[in-house]
């Protein structure tokens, strides 16, 4: 028996493995199992070019077998063995990577990819085992040999007899330390666990013997998102939805892709019904689950999903993402973004289609997430905002339910030259504003806008299908009422109106005379950008920034309160200063704005009553 030295540079590559690589100890199991996996591959290949093999895919297993009495833990494969050749060059050489070797020299294609591919992954071995012990046979010889090593210290190589080809790594699993336990590794629960977590998709059976003696194999092998289309039903697609956890509710639709071209990759994807308990808070993590080659590689990789489809859950496998060493991350490739575009488009479409083809489900879908395709429409300064606004659903006065801006838009008479709109609290609270007298008299529909978002998503968006905003509560709505007529109100009493604005002492810009009122007395517009809503909003952040729209107080020339102000003004301008404070709280109370001096007010109301 020879015994050999790892080269000096591989010694330290060795120690820096199996203490840096990985940040997670139980990624070994994972690593050999997929060696095993390729090692099966490997005859599969054979098998396509070499007449003298046959490959009949239910010979072929792993099985994983705990010892908890000797501390060992044993995986053997029927793969393809290693001669002693191999064994010095794929085990003696760190970073030698036989199965990279084997995927050029067969330029292995057509789904059987092999996973292996740094030459490293065998040695986290090491991250949990003193001793690792390799028993092997390779295809087509009758000599078997072992292989044995205690890490650094290199390794030994011994001809064996070994009965059957393939291959059987023995670990001899540590000893509990202070700060880690090792036995766990020896726990029949434990191993499952891991299988299923990182393994669920090796296309041949991983095997283990169960408590009760019998063998069980605990892999799904055939993962769903290799099937076709049309061999799955909606069950089938439930219950991968519940399998995984990706929510307790039922999904209002998958997305099952197989995509090749610039980028391959499978994915599926689920919109789900309900929101989490978590997802408008910080705790919230986005994310589909990765995988390269059925073998998991990150539970949420949030680089695959923007913010603002941030609710989609599902996976995406891929054979062409560039891992790093560990497997553990990715290396920030173009691959990954160009998935990462794909996906996000079909996920519009997706929407899309649920929109046109299922529009309640649309409709569930949006009470719970519609708020963050808005948010998506504003934040980015508005990058997203051709992807999302399509999908943006609003309350409608006309249809007394949420209707679409291209709906709104299609439905809106030649004449009218804006998307209305009104904000406030509740949409029974909108309902009553005064400003949108105008716009509803003269039988345009209205949007309502109800979340504190709207209005600055859709100050984002400026347009639609060519069509501007508007604010019912703004200075100009574009409707040509009688002009002409307040206009005329307007000159004549240019003096009542200074008057009345000197006495609001700079709370308002303008006191006019409005176009749309039709049947109340007052009500507050605004000019320039920031509506009272924004105000509202913004005063009620941290570090408010204290901003002000610049209001407007509109006095209705046809309501018999203008008569009375009228006369006030030139009798008794007691009176007047009265009528002004009470008419602008009066506004601002309508508005949903606090008023400045709620004592003030009543004392004022009980002034006229007495
Ligand atoms: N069970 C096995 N049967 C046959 N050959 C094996 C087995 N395990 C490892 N090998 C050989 O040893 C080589 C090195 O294995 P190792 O896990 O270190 O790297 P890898 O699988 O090639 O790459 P990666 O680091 O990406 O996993 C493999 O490429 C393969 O040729």
């Amino acid at each position: 028996m020879e015994k050999k030295q790892f080269q000096a540079e591989s010694k330290r590559l060795l120690e820096m493995m199996i203490n840096s690589i990985y940040t997670q100890k139980e990624i070994f199991l994972r690593e050999l199992i997929s060696n095993a996996s390729d090692a099966i591959d490997k005859i599969y290949y054979k098998a396509l070019t070499d007449s003298s093999l046959t490959f009949d895919q239910d010979s072929y297993f792993i099985k994983v077998t705990p010892d908890r009495e000797a501390r060992t833990l044993t995986i053997r494969d029927t793969g393809i063995g290693m001669t002693q050749e191999e064994l010095e060059n794929n085990l003696g050489v760190i970073a030698k990577s036989g199965s990279l070797a084997f995927k050029k020299e067969h330029e292995a294609k057509d789904g059987h990819d092999l996973i292996g591919q740094f030459g490293v992954g065998f040695y986290s071995a090491f991250m949990v085992a003193d001793v690792v012990t390799v028993i092997t046979r390779a295809v087509g010889h009758e000599q078997g040999y072992k292989w044995e090593s205690t890490g650094t210290e290199g390794y030994t190589i011994e001809p064996w007899d070994v009965a059957e080809t393939g291959t059987e790594i023995t670990l001899k699993i540590k000893d509990n330390t202070e700060d880690e336990t090792y036995d766990e590794y020896l726990e029949t629960y434990r191993l499952k666990a891991l299988i299923k977590k990182y393994s669920d998709f090796i296309r041949y059976p991983i095997k283990m013997d169960g408590t009760d003696g019998e063998e069980q194999t605990l892999n799904s092998m055939v993962p769903i998102w290799r099937k076709n289309k049309s061999e799955l039903t909606q069950e089938d697609y439930e219950k991968f939805y519940a399998e995984k956890h990706y929510g307790f509710d039922k999904p209002l639709k998958h997305i099952h892709l197989s995509v090749e071209g610039a980028v391959t990759y499978r994915s599926i994807l689920f919109i789900p019904e309900t929101i989490p308990f978590d997802y408008y808070s910080k705790e919230f993590e986005k994310g589909l689950e990765l995988y390269s080659n059925g073998v998991l590689i990150m539970e949420k990789c949030s680089d695959l999903l923007p913010d603002h489809f941030s609710f989609v859950k599902g996976m995406v496998d891929s054979e062409s993402l560039s891992l790093n060493i560990s497997r553990e991350m990715l290396q920030h490739d173009r691959q990954l973004k160009l998935i990462a575009k794909n996906i996000a488009g079909k996920i519009k479409s997706g929407l899309q289609s649920l929109l046109k083809d299922e529009r309640e489900k649309y409709e569930t879908f949006y009470k719970s997430f519609g708020r963050q395709l808005k948010f998506g429409v504003y934040s980015d300064f508005g990058a997203h905002k051709d992807q999302l606004q399509d999908l943006l659903m609003f309350h409608s006065s006309k249809e007394q339910k949420l209707v679409t801006l291209d709906e709104y838009v299609s439905r809106m008479p030649e004449e009218q030259k804006y998307i209305y709109y009104a904000t406030g609290d509740s949409i029974e609270r909108i309902e009553k504003l005064p400003q949108t007298e105008l716009v509803t008299d003269k039988g345009y529909e209205l949007l309502y806008f109800t979340d504190d978002i709207d209005e600055f998503a859709i100050k984002m968006l400026m347009k639609y299908q060519d069509k501007e905003f508007k604010n019912v509560s703004s200075g100009d709505l574009g409707i040509d009422a009688d002009d002409a007529q307040t206009e005329e109100e307007q000159q004549e009493n240019q003096d009542l109106f200074d008057y009345m604005k000197s006495q609001l002492e700079g709370k308002v810009t303008s006191v006019k005379a409005s176009k749309r009122l039709k049947k109340h007395p007052v009500c507050l517009s605004t000019e320039g950008d920031v509506t009272i809503e924004m105000e509202k909003i913004l005063n009620a952040m941290p570090n408010n920034p204290s901003v002000k729209a610049d209001k407007v107080l509109e006095i209705n020339p046809q309501h018999e309160v203008f008569h009375s102000l009228k006369a006030a003004f030139e009798t008794d301008k007691d009176k007047l200063n009265l009528y002004t404070a009470l008419l602008y709280n009066q506004a601002l109370l309508i508005e949903g704005l606090p008023i400045e001096d709620p004592v003030n007010f009543t004392n004022d109301i009980c002034k006229i009553m007495v």
